[in-house]
């Protein structure tokens, strides 16, 4: 296992196919300020740059939080042209995780609120335990989910459901969460990084030419109707139709071995 660290607040584990993106400012349950939402883009595009990463999970070192969104506290301090100058930096590091080229599962304990949620709802499943507390609750501070939460939430819930909990600002505990939909898995308490960890393991024994095709259909047909998606899909698939994966993929059926993928 090897760890580099971006900056002051985030580090990325390494272990074979699969890294750990670590939000680690424990002294600010991970509050997203101007600094921290750089080292994550950071770690961010070092991690799309590096094809031998086949899937990551996005963790938290602090007990009670996964991260508690944007830093209320710096907010306080900035001028309205700092502010403006601070969203494209922040963005960044929004979209950073987004738009990560494979597969990426955030690992919930605690509190997710806010722009901590929205990191999460950038994820493409999240494994949360009892503890995790999640919720968009910027219009209680005079703001609106601006980290993607107006749009990755009502594609995740339906609008209705994604305008209640907007509106209202309610923070919603584990076993709501899941039954509605906010969190994909309910893991012991304690385990959801290890839970997450799993998954990741077992997406990385796939095809990394497949699955990151698969990710882009999936994300690029969300939306769209049904004969504008299927034309995704199709251009998705002919992507891996003649790759090495594909070719590696069938031949080790056949010949009954695990697949030792090129990856391209
Ligand atoms: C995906 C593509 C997107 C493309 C667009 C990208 C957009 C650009 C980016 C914009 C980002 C926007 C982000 C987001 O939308 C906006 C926000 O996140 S607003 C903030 C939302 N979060 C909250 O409202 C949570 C606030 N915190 C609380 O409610 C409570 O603190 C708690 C988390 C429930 C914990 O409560 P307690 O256990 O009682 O503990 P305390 O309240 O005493 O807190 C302990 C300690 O932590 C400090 N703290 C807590 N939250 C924050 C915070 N958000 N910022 C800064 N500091 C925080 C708190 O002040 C205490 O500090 P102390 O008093 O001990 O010094």
């Amino acid at each position: 296992m090897s760890e580099q660290r971006y900056g002051e607040w985030v580090a990325v584990r390494r272990d074979g196919f699969v890294a750990e993106l670590v939000l680690d400012r424990p002294g600010a349950m991970n509050a997203v300020s101007s600094e921290m939402a750089r080292c994550i883009t950071a770690a961010c595009t070092a991690l799309s740059e590096d094809r031998d990463v086949r899937a990551v999970v996005l963790t938290s070192t602090h007990e009670r939080a996964f991260c508690v969104g944007a830093d209320l506290k710096e907010r306080n301090s900035l001028s309205d042209a700092e502010m403006l100058r601070h969203r494209p930096v922040s963005r960044a590091a929004y979209t950073g995780v987004l738009e990560l080229p494979m597969p990426v599962i955030a690992a919930v304990h605690g509190y997710a609120l806010g722009g901590g949620f929205e990191l999460a709802l950038s994820c493409d499943v999240i494994v949360a335990d009892p503890t995790a507390v999640v919720g968009l609750p910027e219009v209680s501070v005079g703001v609106i989910p601006g980290g993607g939460g107006t749009q990755l939430l009502p594609r995740r819930v339906g609008a209705a459901r994604a305008a209640e909990l907007i509106f209202s600002a309610r923070r919603v505990a584990a076993a709501e969460a899941h039954e509605l939909g906010l969190v994909d898995r309910l893991a012991a308490e304690g385990e959801d990084r290890a839970e997450a960890l799993a998954l990741a393991r077992g997406i990385a024994a796939n095809s990394p030419v497949g699955v990151r095709a698969a990710k882009k259909a999936l994300r690029l047909g969300q939306g769209l109707d049904l004969r504008a998606g299927l034309e995704v899909e199709d251009a998705a698939w002919r992507t891996v139709a003649f790759s090495g994966d594909r070719a590696e993929g069938v031949a080790a059926f056949n010949e009954k071995r695990s697949p030792e993928w090129p990856g391209e």
